[in-house]
């Protein structure tokens, strides 16, 4: 373990609390810095040179702003939230999520900021603790949530607050807006990290289905039940279970989950006797379950138990700013990895002002076909033609379901349903709803 000493600003000395305050955060394993109530870095301690140091560039001495978001001028004359604004007038700890600027380029940073009082209760210092946040990048990834809009970093912030604790998730959102992977992430960041992460699709399971599958079945418990098999609820065992669609879930099967999640018990399919479950709750839909509650389709006291906690995922037309992020992020990702391709300005331009009601997977498809054009590897406005009809076929079908206009395009498609669910910028699970939904499946 290196000692070198915290530097401190030698214009700065004679605070003693201060100067204790120093030493002692030497010591923490968290990158810490302190601040004086101007801004000013005072000090850096070992872990924060380490993660955040930036070579032979001094931190100390300089602004918290210039150091983490190269602003000229503090966070909040700069439109963003400032923690040590905001400390100051709590009087108290305030935390944030920012996008700073590190070696290693532009990251998401939990921020926790503390007043240090002297004993007339005026605030000589700050202590700010960072953390930098690994579920989502703000820079191209090649796998993993990417973002960095202040829509997307409000859904991060919240799932950063939910994961450690037991609270059931609530995620709402519409299709291809991430929510699995956002589930995950609330699994990733609480203490059953190391447990079974398990995906329960609710859409398309009948009732019967739907019991065995989550609750198991014991041998001979219906016609072809050869053997005993364990549900999902016990393979979720110290883990986190994730109820994709649970708006899907069927009214008769609403009252067992109900039952599932008040008691933590469950019975396997021809068995009487009571198993505990141990799993954390995450669930997600992109149905008004309030206006499903008010007409009687979703019951009323699974709705409350499941909604501890709500988080809405933005849709990608309300964070076209992450477009171009998200953009060279696919680029990295499966087939595409194999080229190398970029996307001229005036196209990502124009991909900037897709209404994507499909959203980020839409806009995977879109790029998948416009790579088929890119002979040179640069994908051009020339390319994402298609584009336009797609989405407008898309556009019409997602947000209103019309019935006629999804049968009529179901009948006419010359594919397959993946490449029909790849057309509209659907999941196949989606399309499959849809289809049941009309009669069609
Ligand atoms: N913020 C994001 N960063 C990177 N990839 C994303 C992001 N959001 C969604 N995706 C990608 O978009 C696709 C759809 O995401 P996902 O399956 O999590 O959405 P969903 O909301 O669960 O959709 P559905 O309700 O249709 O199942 C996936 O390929 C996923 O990797």
């Amino acid at each position: 373990m290196p000692t070198t000493p915290i530097p401190f600003m030698p214009a700065l000395p004679s605070r003693p609390a201060v100067q204790t305050l120093i030493s002692f955060l030497e010591h923490e394993a968290h990158p810490m810095i302190v601040l004086d109530p101007d801004y000013n870095i005072l000090a850096a301690n070992i872990a924060y040179q380490r993660q955040f140091g930036h070579g032979d560039q001094a931190i100390v001495g300089h602004k918290c702003y210039r150091v983490s978001h190269h602003y000229d001028l503090p966070c909040d004359q700069a439109g963003e939230h400032c923690p040590m604004k905001r400390a100051q007038e709590l009087r108290g700890p305030d935390r944030i999520l920012h996008i700073h600027h590190t070696p290693r380029g532009p990251e998401h940073v939990a921020v926790e900021l503390r007043p240090i009082f002297d004993a007339a209760g005026a605030i000589t210092a700050y202590v700010e603790r960072l953390e930098v946040v690994r579920s989502a990048s703000a820079k191209p990834s090649g796998e993993g949530l990417v973002g960095r809009s202040a829509a997307f970093n409000q859904a991060l912030a919240a799932m950063r607050r939910v994961a450690p604790s037991m609270l059931p998730v609530l995620l709402l959102g519409e299709s291809g807006t991430g929510k699995e992977l956002f589930a995950r992430a609330v699994h990733e960041n609480s203490e059953r990290e190391a447990g079974p992460f398990v995906v329960v699709d609710c859409s398309g399971l009948t009732e019967t289905l739907f019991e065995s599958e989550l609750f198991g079945h014991e041998k001979g418990a219906f016609t072809g039940a050869i053997a005993r098999k364990a549900g999902l609820v016990e393979t979720a065992q110290g883990g986190t279970l994730f109820l994709d669609e649970i708006g899907d879930v069927p009214l008769a099967m609403q009252v067992k989950l109900l039952r599932l999640i008040e008691s933590g018990t469950y019975r396997r399919v021809g068995s009487v006797e009571t198993q505990y479950a141990n799993f954390r709750l995450v669930a997600a839909t992109h149905k008004p379950l309030e206006s499903m509650v008010e007409k009687g389709e979703f019951r009323q006291d699974l709705y409350y138990r499941i909604n501890a906690f709500p988080i809405v995922l933005p849709p990608l037309r309300e964070r076209s700013d992450d477009i171009p992020l998200l953009v060279n992020s696919i680029l990295q990702r499966n087939s595409y990895a194999k080229r190398k391709l970029s996307v001229a300005d005036s196209a990502m331009a124009m991909l900037q002002r897709g209404s994507w009601h499909g959203n980020v997977r839409e806009l995977r498809n879109v790029l998948e076909r416009a790579s088929l054009f890119a002979d040179d590897g640069v994908i051009r406005v020339e390319h994402l033609p298609a584009l336009g009809v797609a989405r407008t076929a898309s556009s019409r079908i997602s947000v209103q379901a019309a019935g006629t206009t999804l049968a009529e395009l179901h009948a006419s498609f010359q594919g397959t349903r993946k490449e029909l669910a790849a057309t509209l910028g659907l999941s196949e699970r989606t399309l499959y709803r849809k289809l049941k939904e009309l009669g069609l499946d």
